[in-house]
């Protein structure tokens, strides 16, 4: 260790107290930034809730922008704590992955295509990668373009588990119910973590639960 190396912050929920920043917008894949900390990226289909899921877990409203209309989030965007130069030996000890959402029929097809293919190929290739939250929206359930990308990452043997968001749009009675049967329908998949996870940014719900998930995942258990 020299003079300019000092160790990371723990990764604990309280990292998640600490103001957070925008670092990096990624067009395509050959601009990712090098590979250094480890990533946790937020997948699923567009108007999701994504990037209000992001606002919600480091409680900054406006980090990540969200929008009404599908598509808002064109680039992969990286959003790490506060603080440090990202030299060597002062990388922050962890990035948070925004994604484009996939799914969105209404785009100019190009559009869709780039989107698409940039979300893979980063799902399929990132070595730091060490976990993707894959949302399913509580009122949707799991959609033919969800398992596809389930079955990505089953392939490609990328650790992965599912939040529910916008449980504030169904009745409070359906969210076991919801769970039990999306656990049924990932059951069989080799890389799903087998628990899921509910969440209402809206209602700032299962946040503490997906904090503490991810420092798990980050500090390796
Ligand atoms: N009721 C409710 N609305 C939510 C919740 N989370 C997000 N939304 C709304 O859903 C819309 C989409 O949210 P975003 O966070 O932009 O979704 P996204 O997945 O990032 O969307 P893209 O970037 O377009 O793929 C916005 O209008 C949000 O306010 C939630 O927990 N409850
Ligand atoms: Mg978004």
């Amino acid at each position: 260790m020299n003079d300019q190396t000092r160790p990371a912050a723990p990764v604990d929920a309280e990292l998640f107290k600490r103001p957070w920043i925008f670092i990096r917008g990624v067009p395509a894949m050959k601009f990712l930034p090098p590979e250094g900390p480890p990533e946790i990226a937020f997948a699923g289909r567009s108007n999701v809730g994504k990037s209000s899921l992001i606002n919600g877990l480091v409680r900054q409203s406006g980090l990540a922008r969200t929008s009404n209309t599908p598509g808002r989030t064109q680039e992969l965007n990286y959003f790490v704590p506060d603080g440090y130069s990202g030299a060597a030996g002062d990388l922050p000890p962890m990035a948070l992955v925004d994604m484009p959402g996939y799914g969105y029929a209404q785009a100019p097809k190009e559009q869709v295509d780039a989107w698409t293919r940039l979300v893979f190929d980063y799902l399929r290739g990132r070595v730091t990668l060490k976990r993707v939250y894959l949302l399913i929206d509580s009122r949707h359930g799991i959609k033919k373009n969800d398992e596809e990308v389930l079955t990505l990452l089953d392939k490609a043997a990328i650790s992965y588990q599912i939040i529910l968001t916008k449980t504030d749009k169904i009745k409070a009675a359906g969210v076991p119910r919801l769970i039990e049967e999306t656990l049924l329908k990932i059951k069989k998949r080799a890389a799903a973590f087998p628990v899921v996870l509910a969440t209402s940014s809206e209602k700032n719900e299962g946040m503490d639960e997906l904090r503490e998930a991810i420092a798990l995942v980050v500090n390796g258990g």
